[in-house]
């Protein structure tokens, strides 16, 4: 039986309409939570991001600011922009894009943004957090697959889980929160031994490898769920690139019992967690109660 389709594009849109409402209230309060994005460098891929960041920030009703530094800027010109942004009471959620330009420290850079507004949930003591089980700010692409698997399964407690990649801004984050969330989970990577056996253990996996189409069907346990994360971009003839995930779609379709898109999946749940996680570092701040469901 062919999986079913897990509609990432609709449930952001759902997600970003909860913050919406939530901002709406803020607003009635004279508060207006503020996103500021720090681009260093003009990568065609991060301008896009950037770009549809910065439209969904508005349509949420949220202050918007962007910050846009040339690839040649230095370190102390990128470290005074966030020093500036972390005293800045109109924003509340700081994101620096990455990758960066080569000649920068990035976990120094991170290190600076004030952990309160690290709505990418990057800097040290997020990660710290939410490794001993305490209130963090979530890395979106986790807390949106997250959100993602919550939904079409309730509880996860129990559940084999299976994530591939264990980099800091997306495997070992999400294997934090499927284990917050009662999984028995396994991280595999590049050093693993038959990745195909670890995989057919899994009710879930996650691939978050950068790999286009590397797991194939014949790896999954039939009725698994599959969220994958990986985006590559291929270049068509038409001359317009075109992002297929880390999952041989067709083959991981036919054996899965559920499996997220690329596009159309994950992708739109990181953005708008992003906005999420600027709603709830706003409210913090101002010593408001949190939204409900829009955390991890
Ligand atoms: N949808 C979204 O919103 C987002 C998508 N992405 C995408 O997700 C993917 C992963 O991103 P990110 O975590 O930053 O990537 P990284 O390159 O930081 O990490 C990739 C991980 O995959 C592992 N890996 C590489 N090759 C293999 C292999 N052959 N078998 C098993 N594991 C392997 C690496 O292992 P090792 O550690 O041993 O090197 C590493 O842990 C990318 O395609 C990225 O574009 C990222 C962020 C957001
Ligand atoms: N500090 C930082 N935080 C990030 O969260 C971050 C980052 N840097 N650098 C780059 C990666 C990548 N990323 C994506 C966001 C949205 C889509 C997305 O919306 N994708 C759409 C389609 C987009 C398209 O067509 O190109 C989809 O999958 O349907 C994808 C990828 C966030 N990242």
């Amino acid at each position: 039986m062919a999986a079913r389709v897990i509609d990432g594009k609709a449930f952001a849109a759902t997600v970003r309409g909860k913050v919406a409402e939530h901002v709406a209230q803020l607003k009635a309060q004279g508060i207006t939570p503020g996103l500021a994005v720090v681009l260093v460098g003009a990568d065609p891929a991060s301008e896009v991001y950037v770009r549809s960041k910065g439209k969904q920030t508005v349509e949420a009703g949220m202050h918007s600011v962007e910050k846009r530094l040339p690839a040649t800027a230095s370190e102390d010109e990128v470290l005074s922009i966030i020093e500036a942004l972390n005293g800045d009471p109109d924003v509340h959620g700081i994101l620096v894009q990455l990758p960066l330009p080569g000649h920068l420290d990035e976990s120094r850079i991170l290190a600076t943004v004030d952990p309160a507004k690290d709505v990418d949930g990057f800097h040290i003591s997020n990660a710290g957090l939410l490794a001993t089980g305490q209130k963090a700010m979530v890395p979106c692409t986790p807390l949106g697959s997250l959100m993602l698997l919550r939904d079409l399964h309730g509880d996860l407690t129990g559940m084999e889980a299976v994530v591939i990649g264990r980099s800091n801004i997306v495997g070992k984050p999400m294997a934090q929160l499927l284990l917050r969330d009662n999984c028995t989970v396994t991280i595999a990577h590049s050093r693993t031994r038959d990745l195909p056996a670890v995989v057919r253990r899994a009710d879930i996996v996650v691939a978050a490898v950068g790999r286009a189409g590397m797991v194939s069907g014949d790896w999954l346990k039939p009725g698994s769920t599959v969220i994958d994360v990986g985006i590559t971009r291929i270049p068509t003839e038409s001359g317009k690139d075109r992002i297929v995930g880390d999952c041989d779609y067709a083959s991981c379709a036919e054996v899965a019992g559920a499996i997220t898109p690329v596009p159309g999946g994950v992708g739109p749940m990181t953005i708008a967690c992003l906005l999420a996680n600027t709603l709830t570092a706003c409210c913090r701040a101002n010593g408001l109660p949190e939204p409900e469901g829009l955390t991890a």
